[in-house]
């Protein structure tokens, strides 16, 4: 109880604080998983096939085999990157229209959302489902709120989204889909998933990617803009690529906080007996702060992305036979997010904290963002021009 209360005031601290005080490098979290802290072990645990066999636990037993989730995880890959000019586009737009003040993180998912409204449906698909979905951001029902009293309201105010996604699948199903171009996200799945997948089945990977695309790469905008905002000059742009703020973000507060494995049979792993089913967990917040493989990783530096050796183990998307399928598109879809929301403005934080809240991600606490427009060669609008 009382290590629960320490770990809930701070979890990064907590986990790091045991890491380094356990010997073997895999030490009991207070909820009772393990957590493999020693960074070759956790490494061992992503990639070792003797971890990574059968079926990745992302999708639970929502597709019914590895080539059927490999076949799933391509196409939705390939349908986000074949829309992100239209993505950067929309991003433009979206980020030249915010007000002059915003409240993230919960712009983040908007903006992302908005940007990526018509790929997960198209336009006259459902008007009564892309409102709900839209609700669905709004009222923050992509990750676990913190506090138990938000969690309540945000459950009274979500919308039922499933119900709504099984009813347009059926009818998709039954009518047909375009058989050379997908409109959406949904046609995509239902395009590749097998017909033994139950339309439940299918609206249940829907809303993943859904959460995967707009609750998780907008949760990663909001920490990218935070951190390069309390570090980059006051009163200056900032002084790195979009794409440096973007890794070193997710090096330095990786929204996927633990990853797990299940251990497959009796083993002895870091020196610790373990009966299968007993899940390792891999935290890539400790493996993004060894202090052996990192110069400094206490410190938000993005030029360390362009530092040849500066490079330890990085795994904010996890690593192995079951890494993120979307890493690469997602990583792009941040940079532009921060391209659009940089380009032609001056932009300042109030409220900020580095502590995140951890629930099932690791998310930024609540900041305002002061975004204002500088006329083209002339001084910004509110603080009478940026300095070199
Ligand atoms: C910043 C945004 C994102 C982060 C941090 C992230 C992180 C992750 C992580 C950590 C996993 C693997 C979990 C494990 O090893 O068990 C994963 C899996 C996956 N992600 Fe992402 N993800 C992001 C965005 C996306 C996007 C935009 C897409 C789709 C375009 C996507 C598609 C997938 C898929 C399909 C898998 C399952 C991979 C497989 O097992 O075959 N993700 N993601």
């Amino acid at each position: 109880m009382v290590e629960m209360l320490r770990f809930r005031r701070d979890p990064l601290g907590f986990v790091e604080n045991y890491s380094h005080r356990s010997p073997s490098g895999v030490f009991r979290l207070p909820w009772g998983a393990w957590c493999v802290g020693d960074s070759d072990l956790a490494l061992v645990v992503l990639r070792d096939p003797a971890f990574n066999t059968g079926t990745a636990p992302f999708f639970g037993d929502l597709l019914p085999s590895r080539p059927a989730q490999n076949d799933f995880g391509h196409a939705v890959r390939n349908l986000v990157r074949a829309r992100l000019p239209e993505y950067r586009v929309n991003m433009a737009k979206a980020a030249a229209e915010l007000p002059e003040a915003s409240q993230w993180p919960a712009t983040g998912a908007m903006l992302v959302y908005r940007c990526t409204a018509d790929l997960l449906l198209q336009p006259d698909a459902s008007p009564t489902l892309r409102r709900s979905m839209e609700q669905a951001v709004r009222v923050g029902s992509l990750v676990r709120a913190p506090h138990m009293w938000q969690r309540a309201l945000v459950e009274m105010r979500r919308p039922k989204l499933k119900p709504m996604v099984v009813e347009l699948v059926t009818a998709r199903r039954r009518e047909g889909i375009p058989a050379d171009e997908p409109r959406d996200l949904l046609d995509t799945l239902i395009a590749v998933c097998p017909d033994e997948v139950t339309s439940r089945e299918l609206a249940d990977l829907y809303l993943l990617m859904f959460l995967s695309i707009v609750g998780t790469v907008g949760h990663s905008v909001a920490w990218s803009l935070l951190l390069a905002c309390l570090h980059g000059r006051p009163r200056s742009s900032w002084p790195w690529p979009a794409d440096w703020i973007a890794r070193e973000a997710a090096r330095h507060r990786p929204v996927v906080w633990m990853v797990g494995r299940s251990v497959p049979r009796p083993t002895e792993f870091g020196g610790v007996p373990f009966q299968p089913g007993a899940v390792l967990s891999v935290s890539p917040y400790l493996l993004h702060h060894d202090e052996n493989r990192w110069t400094r990783p206490g410190v938000f530096r993005p030029e360390r992305w362009a530092e040849p050796g500066e490079h330890g183990p990085y795994v904010p998307f996890s690593s192995g036979p079951f890494i993120c399928a979307g890493a690469a598109v997602a990583q792009t879809m941040i940079s532009d997010a921060l391209t659009a929301l940089a380009d032609g403005a001056h932009l300042t934080v109030t409220g900020g904290d580095l502590r995140p809240f951890v629930t099932n991600a690791a998310i930024c606490r609540p900041f305002v963002l002061h975004r204002t427009t500088k006329p083209r060669g002339g001084p910004s609008r509110r603080e009478g021009g940026e300095q070199p």
